[in-house]
């Protein structure tokens, strides 16, 4: 099975991550994508607003009626600091038959060099790029033995982060259809960001 991983933070999912592994789903020819929310981000200066057993029940609603998207949640369950070679290097031993792609988005894809162990990463993923409103992919300014380990996908561009979402609670503003509605109304019954 070939699968792609979509990591992240999830504080809250929202439909630029869905789009995202969507477009990777279709232009890679994944089996399944996983969404495997971090447990402490690597390189994120704040701790996430929600805790780890909400941004994983907010990513579990959102891709809840998906027949190829599955939760993951070896990162929390693992604890510490979510570095991406630790966690792909123990899926391998536990799914020796399947091959690991990761999805990025743009601003990840020229933060790659910084990432842990990325030499030894890159020979064990392929990463899928797409495409993110405010950050260029500048693949020629990546190491080469990177820029061949990159794929580009074609995603259209959506103006939306977590921030965003987070930002909008607190001014009192929609995030209807930014956010799943089952996210959306999980957001509002929990009250995770302010009312
Ligand atoms: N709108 C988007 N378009 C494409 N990729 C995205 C988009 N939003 C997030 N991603 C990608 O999804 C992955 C997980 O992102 P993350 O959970 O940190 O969301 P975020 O919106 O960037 O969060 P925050 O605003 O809190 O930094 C990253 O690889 C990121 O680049
Ligand atoms: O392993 C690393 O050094 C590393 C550095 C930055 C990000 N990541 C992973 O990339 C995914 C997206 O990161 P973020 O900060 O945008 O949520 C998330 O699963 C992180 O664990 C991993």
């Amino acid at each position: 099975m070939l699968i792609g991983i979509m990591g992240g933070t999830f504080d809250p999912i929202h439909t630029g991550h869905l789009v995202a592994a969507e477009t990777a789903l279709e232009e890679a020819g994944l089996d399944e994508v996983w969404f495997m929310p971090a447990n402490i981000p690597p390189h994120k200066p704040n701790t996430p607003l929600a805790s780890p057993d909400q941004r994983l029940e907010m990513v579990s609603l959102a891709i809840d009626s998906h027949p190829s998207y599955r939760a993951v949640d070896v990162e929390l369950t693992r604890g510490g600091t979510s570095y991406t070679y630790d966690t792909v290097t123990r899926l391998q031993q536990l799914y020796p038959d399947h091959r690991f792609h990761y999805i990025i988005g743009a601003d990840m894809v020229m933060y790659l060099p910084k990432w842990h162990q990325i030499e030894k990463l890159s020979e064990m993923v392929t990463f899928l790029g797409v495409g993110r409103p405010g950050f260029d992919i500048d693949l020629e300014a990546l190491p080469s033995h990177l820029r061949s380990r990159i794929k580009l996908m074609t995603m259209p561009a959506m103006e939306i982060s977590s921030t965003d979402i987070r930002e909008r609670i607190r001014n009192g503003r929609s995030i209807r259809y930014r956010v799943p509605e089952s996210v959306r109304l999980y957001i509002e019954r929990s009250g995770i960001y302010g009312s």
